[in-house]
């Protein structure tokens, strides 16, 4: 996500690597890189004019901290700078009531309010709370199925009316039926549009004014730039909106609507959609996220993450059986079918503070196939041997390989990861951000994945050699990571 944003921060704070003291002349040619990367990100001219002066006078008046070297004086200047850029303390607690919380959500056609309507539910169901989907949405004919669909898909139920012709009446009743069956929130899917129209917008003011919402969302694809930006103004010019929730982020789009978005319309982002799956929904913090952009990493939202999408009972349990010896090769297929969900491990990853380069190398990764091997293996083993593969000698691994169809050292490769496993939930079940500082460096040791992105064996045990090209990736991966982390 915003790798090129990322990349021209770096290149201009490196241009003052090395260098030993802070002077106007090395400050101006870091400052101008600076500018470049914001401007090459798209972010808008104004906001990128006010951003640079804002750092400029901060960086040029700034007395030279002998503890600190340039690089890392401006890091810091800019941090501050794109923190407050990015909604300053604003942050994404819904502050839900005692009674019904009313969330209303809009946006224009395709910009993802459905799919976001269904991430948002599943992030409150997530915490404990009871959410209902409105399908307020009364234009396009499919958009009520396609409602049932998402929530379905995230086990929430959705109130809709067949036949209806008036959201506003839709909205209300849903209400009182959230009301009626002890439901802590409703999220209501308004209509959206190909452009912003005045149909469209007295639509949703109406149901601002009788519905009365809680907090107005508005969400936009962050794919389209500026244009995103300006359709921010124009709603909340209308609507008085509460947040943004900029989608499409895991694309290609260069970053400069997610950092134009609050100067230019005064609304902060509250969350921001990472894929198109339902799990691709994250609170947004602006101190985190400047933090990412500087590649410094973000901890905290990765065991937020961590603790989120882990199934904290069987985490909970598994330390049980791990304190009793108990912990067997089917406790291990559990916890590798949590850990290896598509996209969960590039996520976590990319929170890791210089960790980009190994995302986008796990991108393309056949977690599946690599599941169904795996599963394979334990399957071939009988359940004396699951539930302690010490018992797995010579004569059972060989057994156990010809059953599944694998090498015996594929077998030993699976017990050594069991191994690693065992004590990488001993990390996990150890709670707070140090369990997840110890996951991830396993992950980053090469302990659990290649970099593929496969659960790790070597290659010498399949028989396979490394081709050149494995080698020039492992060594260019080993020398960005060992400069990043000087
Ligand atoms: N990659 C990616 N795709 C997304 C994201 N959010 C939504 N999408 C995709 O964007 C497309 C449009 O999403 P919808 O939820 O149907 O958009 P909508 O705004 O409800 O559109 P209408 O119902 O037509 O008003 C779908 O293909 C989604 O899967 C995201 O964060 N990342």
């Amino acid at each position: 996500m915003l790798e090129s944003l990322q990349d021209g921060l770096q290149s201009a704070f490196r241009t003052l690597r090395g260098q030993g003291r802070l002077t106007e002349s090395n400050m101006r040619d870091g400052l101008k890189l600076v500018e470049n990367a914001l401007l090459e990100a798209d972010v808008s001219y104004d906001v990128v004019k006010a951003f640079m002066q804002e750092v400029s006078e901060k960086a040029v008046g700034q007395d030279v901290l002998k503890s600190l070297k340039p690089e890392q004086q401006l890091v810091g200047i800019v941090n501050e700078a794109l923190i407050e850029l990015l909604g300053g303390d604003s942050d994404p607690t819904l502050h839900l009531k005692q009674d019904v919380t009313v969330l209303m959500m809009c946006g224009l056609q395709g910009a993802g309010k459905t799919t976001t309507c269904g991430k948002l539910a599943r992030l409150i169901s997530k915490e404990g709370k009871k959410a209902l989907l409105c399908a307020a949405d009364l234009q396009r004919p499919a958009a009520v199925q396609q409602l049932h669909i998402v929530g379905k898909s995230v086990d929430t139920p959705v109130y809709s009316e067949q036949g209806a012709t008036d959201p506003i009446a839709v909205c209300q009743n849903a209400v009182k039926h959230a009301k009626d069956n002890g439901i802590d929130v409703v999220i209501l899917d308004t209509a959206g549009r190909l452009a912003i129209d005045e149909e469209l917008m007295q639509q949703l003011k109406t149901i601002d004014l009788k519905v009365q919402p809680d907090k107005a969302f508005l969400v936009v694809d962050g794919m389209t730039g500026q244009d995103a930006v300006n359709s921010a103004k124009a709603f909340n010019d209308a609507l008085d909106l509460d947040g943004v929730i900029m989608t499409k982020l895991d694309g290609d789009a260069r970053g400069g609507a997610l950092l134009s978005v609050k100067h230019v319309t005064g609304v902060p982002i509250k969350f921001i959609g990472t894929s198109e799956h339902m799990d691709g929904l994250d609170p947004f913090h602006p101190d985190r996220f400047a933090s990412r952009i500087l590649g410094m990493g973000d901890i905290q939202s990765m065991f937020e993450m961590a603790q989120r999408e882990f199934d904290q009972e069987q985490v909970q349990k598994t330390q049980e059986r791990l304190q009793k010896g108990q912990f067997t090769l089917d406790d291990f297929r559990k916890q590798l079918n949590q850990i290896a969900r598509p996209g969960l491990m590039q996520k976590m990853l990319g929170l890791m503070p210089g960790m980009g380069e190994m995302t986008k190398m796990l991108q393309g990764g056949d977690h599946e196939k690599e599941m169904r091997r795996l599963g394979g293996m334990i399957d071939s083993m009988t359940p004396a041997e699951r539930s302690d593969p010490k018992l797995i000698d010579n004569s059972r691994r060989q057994r156990i390989a010809k059953g599944s169809g694998v090498s015996p050292q594929e077998v030993n490769e699976l017990i050594k990861q069991f191994d690693s496993m065992a004590s990488l939930m001993k990390g996990m079940a150890g709670g707070g951000v140090g369990g997840a500082m110890d996951m991830m460096r396993k992950l980053r040791s090469g302990e659990l994945m290649d970099p593929t992105g496969k659960m790790k064996k070597s290659k010498q045990s399949t028989g396979k050699r490394m081709t050149a090209k494995d080698v020039q990736n492992q060594k260019k991966l080993k020398k960005k990571l060992k400069k990043r982390r000087r």
